[in-house]
């Protein structure tokens, strides 16, 4: 099949990158949950060692609040937090730190929703993920990760760099691409963002791969451009078929910064699912919290470094235990 005009499929071998064969899951989950407790148990054991002071009046309760609004769970979802807390320890009349320990873990599970789909749809032909965010979130590195471990698990991938404004992303994806074993589909720097889309959609579609993967670009100059464009590339991508997956990458550490950019994309495109990255480098893990509540939208996917095997799916019940150190 010809290459449409002006886009440049590059077979996976084209720069002769040595295939790399990633860690296998069950590894490749436990020492992200390690790395995740190390940058996240600060202020698990903070808040274990607030509750269990001798005495838990409304002092140490204030400090437990604070200590949940500083690692960025947002003030409401704190406060509810706090309350329920306070109340199923005054009913139950509980004292010892392993009792404690357990409320606390349920309260935080159940301020992270954990009976959302967090799922990544892969029953498309092709599945079409389109990854959004802000510059330097991180959705290049992110859509590189996605597909080295959807290829790890049999799947065909092809990528499609429509972040044409940024030369070096399409070179970073090919380079992902290379190194994974899978297609990519390019333009020339500058070229129109839903162009590339549109050609790497087709592209996927004609080489019947299983998942086709679109980076985008997140530059934010303002609302209407940001909708324009994104909005320009779903509408042309959807002429193949639905988009399946929305992904918003959102960088971890612009804590609630961060959150007022996403929402803007969440008004712009339907986006389906978060990927948190840079949690590795935050002690600030109740982003998680606020992104879901403040958005709406379930947290799928964290990123825990900047290594090939550095995502993991979001589980509630891991991530509250790593918190708090419960899984040591
Ligand atoms: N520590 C850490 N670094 C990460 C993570 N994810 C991405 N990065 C790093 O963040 C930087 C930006 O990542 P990119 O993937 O280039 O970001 P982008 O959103 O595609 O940026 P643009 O192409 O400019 O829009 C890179 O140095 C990545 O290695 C993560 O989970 N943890």
């Amino acid at each position: 099949m010809e290459a449409p005009v002006g886009i440049e499929p590059e077979a996976p071998t084209a720069e002769a990158v040595p295939l790399e064969t990633p860690e296998p899951t069950a590894g490749r989950l436990v020492r992200l949950r390690a790395r995740l407790s190390r940058s996240q148990n600060v202020f698990g054991k903070s808040l274990l060692g607030l509750l269990a002071r001798d005495r838990l009046d409304d002092d140490a309760w204030d400090e437990v609040e604070e200590s949940l609004i500083s690692a960025d769970v947002g003030v409401e979802a704190t406060r509810e937090i706090v309350e329920r807390l306070r109340e199923r320890t005054r009913v139950l009349g509980t004292r010892s730190p392993d009792e404690l320990r357990g409320l606390l873990t349920d309260e935080l599970v159940a301020a992270l929703e954990p009976d959302l789909d967090r799922s990544l749809k892969t029953d498309g032909k092709p599945t079409v993920v389109l990854v959004v965010g802000v510059n330097g979130s991180g959705k290049t590195t992110t859509c590189g990760k996605i597909a080295r471990v959807l290829v790890a698990d049999g799947h065909t991938v092809l990528l499609g760099a429509a972040d044409t404004f940024r030369a070096a992303a399409a070179d970073q994806l090919a380079t992902w691409a290379g190194r994974v074993g899978a297609e990519v589909v390019r333009g020339p720097e500058g070229a129109d963002p839903a162009s590339v889309a549109f050609d790497a959609v087709r592209r996927g579609v004609e080489t019947g791969v299983d998942t086709v993967l679109v980076d985008t670009a997140g530059r934010l100059q303002n609302k209407v451009g940001l909708m324009d464009e994104l909005g320009k590339v779903k509408r042309v991508v959807e002429k193949h078929g639905p988009v399946d997956e929305t992904l918003l990458v959102l960088d971890a550490t612009t804590g609630q910064n961060g959150l007022e950019q996403a929402r803007v994309f969440t008004e712009v495109v339907d986006v389906t699912g978060v990927v948190l990255t840079k949690l590795d480098g935050t002690a600030k893990g109740g982003i998680v919290i606020a992104v879901q509540r403040k958005l709406g939208i379930p947290v799928k996917l964290v990123g825990l470094g900047e290594g090939p095997d550095d995502l993991a799916p979001f589980d509630p019940k891991q991530f509250v235990d790593a918190l708090l150190g419960t899984d040591a």
